[in-house]
């Protein structure tokens, strides 16, 4: 099919609170969004890039000058497109896989609403609904970290991961589970914040029975983790390490990481997440579904992939009030700890004009 042309949409959304890493700390979501017009109809794609590139090489204004310069005329000089064509029109574009990933989610969502289609039956899914974790940023103080894990826990999840950095680490671990038990599933993320001279620290979190320990060292460093996880008990989970299946494969191997974290921006799109999850399920290692404060749209996609058999363990797959006031699309709402998987034809959701007009900082139409 004839690609007509593609929209993309900056969009700046306010976060309901600051929401600090290790690499930084947030007040507001800006994002690129990406409308694929076909003959058939249109879809709806998330570039997961951040404002700068903090989180990994990518950053906003990088993915919409490469999609405006490069992979959106690749794709209309192209005869056909396909969802399952696009990676393989844009291979000879190096990296940029969260811009490449929202272009082919926003072809996926036009092919798939044209077919009458969900996203979670062409991926797989075998669930109705999803458990839901939420990540919890690194606070100000042990009490504030506690009222907000506390309200979390009333709001249902099922996990709690917690941010961590030097000096923000065993500590707010232990009084959490002083507070709430051993029986909280809980995992902390470091976001590449350590090294491996801090092994003896990270060791000092072994004995509180977390379901692992996310991305301690840097996302070059595999051997590093490979070596990290013969000094610690806690399973390791990699992150901005696995950017495609065959890391995932090579990470695996080398006894990098015990459990993979899946972002589809970062590897590229939904189709190679269903790879990464494939490979990882060949080698008897569980899968979550990560996540990079999308909306509603990144967000339906994102819960549809947590469905598939291989995510045993609850994702980052939080309700929109979580991050967000008011969502681009119909929120969603958790339910016992739960999310519903969209049935809907793509997506499921669609942005709801009048409240994505609001957030709209600028447009751009690159097409016939
Ligand atoms: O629930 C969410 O959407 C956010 C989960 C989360 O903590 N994401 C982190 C991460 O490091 O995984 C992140 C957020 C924003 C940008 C990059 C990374």
């Amino acid at each position: 099919m004839k690609l007509s042309g593609v929209e993309l949409r900056r969009v700046r959304m306010p976060l309901v609170a600051p929401f600090r890493t290790s690499f930084g700390t947030q007040s507001e979501r800006e994002l690129l969004l990406v409308r694929a017009v076909t003959p058939a109809g249109e879809g709806w794609g998330e570039c997961v890039a951040m404002e700068a590139p903090l989180y990994s090489s990518e950053y906003n204004d990088a993915a919409e000058h490469v999609l405006r310069n490069h992979l959106i005329p690749a794709l209309l000089a192209a005869e056909d497109v396909t969802a399952h064509k696009v990676t393989p029109l844009l291979a000879k574009f190096k990296g940029q896989r969260m811009a490449k990933g929202a272009l082919e989610m926003a072809v996926l969502d036009a092919e798939l609403r044209a077919h009458d289609r969900s996203f979670a039956a062409e991926l797989g899914s075998t669930r109705d609904s999803v458990a839901c974790g939420v990540s919890v940023g690194i606070m100000d103080s042990i009490p504030h970290l506690l009222d907000v894990v506390g309200g979390y826990l009333d709001e249902g999840y099922v996990r709690i991961k917690l941010k961590i950095e030097p000096g923000w680490d065993v500590e707010p671990v232990r009084r959490v589970r002083e507070r709430f038990g051993d029986d909280v599933l809980l995992q902390v993320d470091a976001n590449t914040a350590y090294t491996l001279d801090d092994a003896p620290l990270l060791a000092r979190l072994d004995p509180f029975g977390l379901l692992l320990i996310e991305q301690p060292l840097e996302e070059e460093d595999v051997l590093g983790h490979a070596e990290l996880a013969k000094r610690i008990r806690t399973p390791i989970c990699l992150d901005e390490s696995i950017v495609s299946a065959k890391a995932a494969a090579d990470a695996i191997k080398l006894g990098a990481c015990q459990i993979v974290n899946i972002k589809p921006g970062r590897v590229g799109g939904y189709l190679e997440a269903r790879r990464v999850h494939d490979v990882c399920a060949a080698h008897g290692v569980a899968v979550w579904c990560g996540g990079m404060i999308e909306t509603g749209l990144g967000r339906a996609a994102n819960v549809a992939l947590a469905s598939l058999p291989g995510f045993t363990l609850p994702g980052d797959t939080s309700a929109s009030g979580r991050f967000y006031r008011t969502d681009i699309t119909e929120p969603f709402v958790l339910n016992a700890g739960h999310l519903p998987v969209p049935a809907g034809p793509g997506l499921g959701v669609t942005p709801i004009p009048g409240l994505l007009d609001e957030v709209t900082t600028e447009k751009a139409w690159i097409g016939s």
